[in-house]
């Protein structure tokens, strides 16, 4: 770490540098270094004007997200350095240049004038890591570019870029040449100028005619896209200080908000989020290939296989990705559906790209080209199969694959659950087969899982690792199991739900405590909008239901546990959810949205218990939360143990960007080590006893071997794994 200081053309410069070589995030040493360098410049009389600036092309990255929840907690003495800043009597010019972000971009506010590069990049993302700007910065961004502008970069968190800082008065001047040269040129030019106007501590707050019925709306939207995430309605509450207190009073509530943001526990699970993302990218597997060693081949050209709602967000993915893709369906039929409704999510996405001052080429026939016959596919670099989950199609298309395109092309399913040794096993280049994992809407979800079978090569994972990031999406690799990481944990919790409706709730009951628990979508809920007859092909192929189903089967029994019926009884009856209009909800018409509690399925539900003779019993909250969370956790404790994921930072991941899990309570598993591993395995216990029945309720050998080893942090269970428990 180093701050330089050094005279020029009568100018203090100074710049810091971070941890690392690539820049970028400022501890307490470089804040020392900040002040110290400032009151150097302010007692130098040779020293006329101060520009401030990043190293290698980048300003700052704000504070070191690490330090929050280190016992010394460091943010603290930004506030007073910005204050510093801003009472200087010589001007003060922030040169800046990749990214300005929160502290980063406290630090400016704190300039008297701000010049940006054309490529910087600007934000206060405090709010995604559960915080606030608490470096004064909800006083003072107000005070420069009015309220709404102020609340929506603060509570959403989102980045800008120069042209748009331009627009806003964020920044003064926006330079495409080097940006430390204007800044002292500019700075030169303000030697001996007056600076009291440009202290924005000393600026009021812009009015509005309206500010008190401006902020009552903002105030329900901003709760609205929280869900229950509590730092953007607080940032609100700091902004409203601005509106209503003088700056010194705004800057104590800022200080108070913070620091009960700071110990709610879900500053400390959103920044664990941060940090998991950012791991995952570091994969490795069992087998010793890791990210370190394995090299990315180029795709220059991609093919998607099936353009059904998978294949059609798949394609629009590549094409954002401006990846040259051929889409391929099976007859020119479906081809022309799949092309119309490719070409309606392309234009839908061009016009957002367009609001944020981007384009999306994608009539040119070199970006995107639909058609009908395998052998266009001779050239390509990657193909993605996506088309109906059977095993048998798969296979024969893996094997036409295998034979038309190139030798070093990699071929990748979108399956979400078969398995890829077997559909690799046709091929002549198992090595190149690779699941690839999309969630719907596929243009729109974050999330890639990754899944490796047993030759997948390292240099195919990397491939797939790096189609992710180019496609901007978050990829997790795991191994292969049925159902993979995510579907398999999302099977105990969805059956738990069901039994939840066997025993006495009601689909609402039941989505209600996971919605209020922070879910985007309760199960009942996400199962209608799914589709029920997707799960119900699924077990008709197992052989659970059907007519392969053996005669004379028990009803609620299958292999000797377990088993409820009523999904199944529900698609006999033809309600597929959402489609048909009616499925655990009635909607106003097939494809209909709004989900209204059906008094039929009350009715259904208990002729179904009479039948059955279940006593219908009242569920308290806490039973649910419980019987559909802690069986979801428990499966991630097996998945762990057998080495289909490598860290419960993987499962977390999976979960927050693929299955609405609330961010802000960090993933299933670290809300686990939150809840506690040993109350989670009494739990278990408990509810195992009731229902002996259910496999999926007795607690995961590695979760009783964590609690036997005494509840070791998240960051230390894996090396728990191969440890012996004498305790046991
Ligand atoms: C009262 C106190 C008040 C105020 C004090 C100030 C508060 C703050 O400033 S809070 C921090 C606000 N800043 C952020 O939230 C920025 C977080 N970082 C990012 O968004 C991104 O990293 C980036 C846009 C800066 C760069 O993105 P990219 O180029 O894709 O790189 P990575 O994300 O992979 O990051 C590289 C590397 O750096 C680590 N890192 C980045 N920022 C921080 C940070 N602020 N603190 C600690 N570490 C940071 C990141 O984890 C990566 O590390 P690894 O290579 O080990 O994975």
């Amino acid at each position: 770490m180093r701050v330089t200081f050094s005279l020029f053309h009568a100018l203090a410069v100074l710049n810091w540098l971070l941890a690392t070589e690539s820049l970028i995030y400022f501890s307490l040493a470089v804040l020392q270094a900040l002040e110290d360098g400032l009151k150097r410049a302010d007692a130098d009389p040779s020293v006329k004007a101060v520009t401030i600036c990043g190293e290698n092309g980048k300003f700052s990255a704000g504070a070191d997200i690490r330090g929050f929840s280190s016992p010394n907690k460091q943010g603290l003495g930004l506030g007073p350095i910005v204050s510093l800043i801003e009472r200087s009597e010589k001007p003060v010019v922030a040169a800046i240049e990749g990214i300005a972000l929160g502290g980063g971009l406290e630090v400016t506010l704190g300039c008297h004038y701000r010049i940006a590069h054309v490529q910087a990049r600007m934000g206060l993302p405090e709010v995604t890591i559960g915080l606030l700007p608490g470096a004064e910065g909800t006083q003072r961004l107000p005070r420069l570019i009015g309220v709404p502008a102020a609340l929506d970069i603060i509570t959403t968190g989102r980045h800008i870029s120069a042209s748009e800082a331009l627009k806003l008065g964020l920044v003064d001047e926006v330079v495409e040449e080097n940006t430390v040269e204007a800044a002292i040129r500019l700075a030169n030019r303000l030697i001996g100028q007056p600076l009291g106007h440009r202290r924005l501590s000393l600026k009021p707050v812009p009015k509005l005619p309206n500010m008190e019925a401006f902020l009552t709306e903002a105030l329900v939207k901003v709760k609205k896209r929280a869900q229950g995430c509590l730092a953007p309605e607080l940032c609100f509450q700091a902004i409203k200080a601005a509106t209503e207190q003088p700056f010194a009073d705004g800057v104590r509530k800022e200080r108070e908000l913070f620091n009960i943001l700071l110990t709610s526990g879900q500053a400390k699970a959103l920044q664990y989020a941060f940090f998991a993302e950012r791991a995952v990218e570091k994969w490795t597997t069992p087998s010793g290939a890791s990210w370190k060693t394995a090299s990315p081949q180029p795709i220059r050209k991609a093919a998607v296989i099936g353009l059904g709602t998978m294949g059609r967000g798949i394609v629009t993915s590549l094409v954002k990705a401006k990846i040259p893709v051929v889409a391929l369906e099976q007859d020119l039929e479906y081809l022309n559906t799949g092309r119309k409704a490719v070409m309606l999510l392309l234009e839908r996405e061009a016009m957002k790209m367009e609001q944020g001052g981007q384009t999306l080429d994608f009539n040119n026939p070199a970006r995107l080209q639909f058609a009908v016959d395998f052998d266009v596919l001779r050239d390509v670099d990657l193909v993605i199969e996506a088309v109906f989950e059977n095993m048998a199609l798969k296979k024969e298309i893996f094997n036409k694959l295998s034979r038309i395109c190139k030798p070093e092309a990699f071929l990748c399913t979108n399956t979400s659950a078969l398995n890829i040794d077997e559909i690799a096993s046709v091929t002549s280049r198992p090595q190149q087969v690779i699941g690839t994992h999309f969630f719907s809407p596929a243009h729109v979800m974050r999330l890639l899982e990754i899944i490796y079978g047993r030759h997948t090569s390292p240099t195919t994972i990397a491939t797939a690792m790096q189609l992710a990031k180019v496609m901007k999406k978050v990829g997790v690799v795991v191994g292969n199991c049925f159902g993979f990481v995510g579907n398999r944990m999302m099977f105990p919790y969805v059956q738990q739900a069901v039994f939840l409706l066997e025993e006495g709730s009601r689909p609402e009951d039941v989505d209600q405590v996971l919605e209020d628990f922070g879910f985007k979508i309760g199960p009942f809920r996400m199962s209608d909008l799914a589709g029920l007859d997707v799960g119900w092909r699924s077990r008709k192929d197992q052989g659970l239901t059907g007519p392969t189903l053996a005669p004379g089967t028990s009803a609620r029994q299958r292999h000797g546990y377990r088993y409820s019926p009523l999904p199944d009884l529900l698609c006999e009856k033809g309600r597929f959810g959402q489609k048909t209009g009616k499925g655990w909800y009635q909607y106003e018409k097939a494809g209909g949205r709004t989900a209204k509690p059906d008094p039929w399925i009350h009715s259904f539900l208990s002729e179904y218990r009479d039948t059955h003779q279940i006593k219908t019993r009242f569920i308290d909250q806490e039973e649910i939360l419980e019987r559909c969370l802690f069986t979801l956790i428990n499966e991630g404790f097996d998945i762990l143990a057998e080495g289909i994921a490598s860290g419960p930072e993987h499962l977390d991941v999976v979960y927050i960007n693929g299955y609405g899990w609330p961010k802000h309570r960090g993933g299933p598993m670290f809300y686990a080590s939150t809840v506690g591993l040993p109350n989670i395995l009494a739990k278990l216990q408990k509810y195992s006893e009731i229902h002996p029945d259910v496999p999926q309720l007795r607690p995961s050998a590695f979760l009783k071997k964590l609690v036997a080893m005494g509840n070791p942090p998240l960051n230390d269970w894996m090396s728990y794994l191969h440890r012996q428990s004498n305790k046991l």
